[in-house]
């Protein structure tokens, strides 16, 4: 599986522009097209992915929550974005997951002061990534490789992971 880097990719126009962007990528999303919403596609305890276990500082065998959802904009799917958190964090300070619903998880991290992103992670991902795999399959279609980004959101020191891949149509808001 590729590694995930901390530069981001240089060579990525027009993509760059929402690979690097800092701020809540639901309101950036909202801010270019009507009719935001977001899909849930699953949210229950599964085995992480191999490349994601490890920076949730746990050992393979243990289960996460996973939430999945794509999030549309103007009719259309712009993002897959899929979380993990540890399944005890769901009872103290990830406990807002639970009631999330089909509410973006912007709300329960760019308005809490306790907080914190660290910084972000970039890879091109193809058929060798089980989350291209999810994107094709929740799409149902062949999709090309496909930029994301990914980082960890730090609560009291305890960790939930973010993944966006971007699906081809996001190009579709502008770069
Ligand atoms: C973290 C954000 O929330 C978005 C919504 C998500 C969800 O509802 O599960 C997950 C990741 C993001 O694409 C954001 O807007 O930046």
């Amino acid at each position: 599986m590729k590694r995930w880097k901390r530069l981001a990719p240089s060579h990525a126009d027009p993509w760059r522009g929402w690979l690097t962007y800092r701020g809540s990528l639901t309101w950036r999303i909202v801010s270019r097209a009507e009719g935001f919403r977001v899909e849930r596609i699953q949210q229950r305890l599964r085995h992480p992915n191999e490349d994601e276990y490890r920076a949730l500082g746990r050992p393979t065998h243990k289960r996460a929550l996973v939430r999945e959802v794509i999030l549309h904009a103007g009719g259309r799917p712009v993002v897959l974005a899929h979380s993990i958190a540890a399944r005890r964090d769901l009872f103290g300070v990830w406990r807002s997951l639970r009631g999330l619903g089909t509410r973006p998880l912007a709300e329960a991290l760019f308005t809490d002061p306790l907080v914190r992103r660290e910084p972000l992670e970039f890879v091109r991902i193809d058929f060798r990534h089980p989350l291209w795999k999810r994107a094709c399959k929740v799409l149902g279609r062949e999709l090309p490789s496909l930029w994301a980004r990914r980082s960890l959101f730090r609560k009291r020191g305890r960790p939930l992971m973010v993944t966006e891949v971007f699906l081809p149509e996001i190009l579709e808001l502008g770069a």
